[in-house]
């Protein structure tokens, strides 16, 4: 695998539409499959009770892992990780992965299906469900052109306890503009079960906001 040299940053308003597969010469699939292969581990750990042997192994396993990977460390702005937008879940793998299926200036649908890493008890985890509204929802608003806007708020309704193991299927809609605030909503649907609905306003950034929060924060992440 090629290490990544490209310096993206997702504050900058020359940042490419989110929607728009985007081909980056400095990485690969191999990549994607990393996130995969991480996706996969999540499931398992939370799915099993190992032995306390089999933990002890696994988690030397895990470390090794990491250490190969220290090797290879980057900045934020360097890194893939939550950049890949072609990728289901963007190459980060806190977010479920999100396959966008259509997409207009205003709309956008997809389909998502959690696992029991992301459960709270047998449903979706109230948490997680923000995580989606907020990707899709963040996405239509700063695509087709719109200049970056963040996140004010996101209200979400629980209307139902979302399934595991089943596809979803979530909404997005741009509601209207106000000067620089983006109304926005999103619902997520189990066939005709209404899961979940939310609000959102996105308010674009003003010059001086677009600087790169990582360098506000640089060096509080070690
Ligand atoms: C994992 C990888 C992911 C990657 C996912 C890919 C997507 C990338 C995009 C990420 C977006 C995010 O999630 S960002 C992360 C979460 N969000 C944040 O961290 C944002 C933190 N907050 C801020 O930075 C700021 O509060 C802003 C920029 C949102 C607004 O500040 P500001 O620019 O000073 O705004 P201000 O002038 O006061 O207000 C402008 C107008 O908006 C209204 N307004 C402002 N805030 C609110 C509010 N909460 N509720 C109601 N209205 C509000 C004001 O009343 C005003 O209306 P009027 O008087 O004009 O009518």
């Amino acid at each position: 695998m090629t290490e990544p040299t490209t310096t993206l940053d997702i504050w900058n308003p020359g940042w490419p539409d989110p929607f728009r597969p985007t081909v980056n010469a400095d990485t690969d699939d191999e990549y994607a499959d990393l996130v995969e292969a991480l996706r996969e581990v999540q499931e398992a750990v939370t799915r099993s009770r190992p032995t306390p042997e089999v933990a002890a192994e696994v988690a030397t396993a895990l470390r090794t892992a990491a250490r190969r990977l220290r090797t290879f460390e980057v900045d934020e702005d360097t890194q893939i990780a939550g950049k890949r937008w072609e990728i289901p879940g963007k190459g980060h793998a806190l977010a479920p992965a999100l396959h966008i299926d259509t997409v207009t200036d205003t709309t956008v649908t997809g389909r998502v299906t959690v696992g029991r890493f992301h459960s709270g008890r047998y449903a979706m985890n109230g948490g997680v469900t923000p995580l989606i509204f907020d990707e899709i929802l963040a996405r239509l608003a700063n695509s087709a052109g719109r200049p970056w806007g963040r996140t004010a708020y996101l209200n979400v309704n629980y209307r139902a306890p979302a399934p595991l193991h089943t596809e979803l299927t979530v909404t997005a809609e741009l509601l209207g503009q106000e000067g620089r605030k983006r109304f926005l909503r999103g619902a997520l649907h189990h066939g005709d079960v209404l899961v979940a609905d939310a609000e959102g306003l996105w308010v674009e950034l003003k010059p001086e906001q677009t600087l790169n929060i990582s360098k506000d924060a640089e060096g509080s992440d070690r």
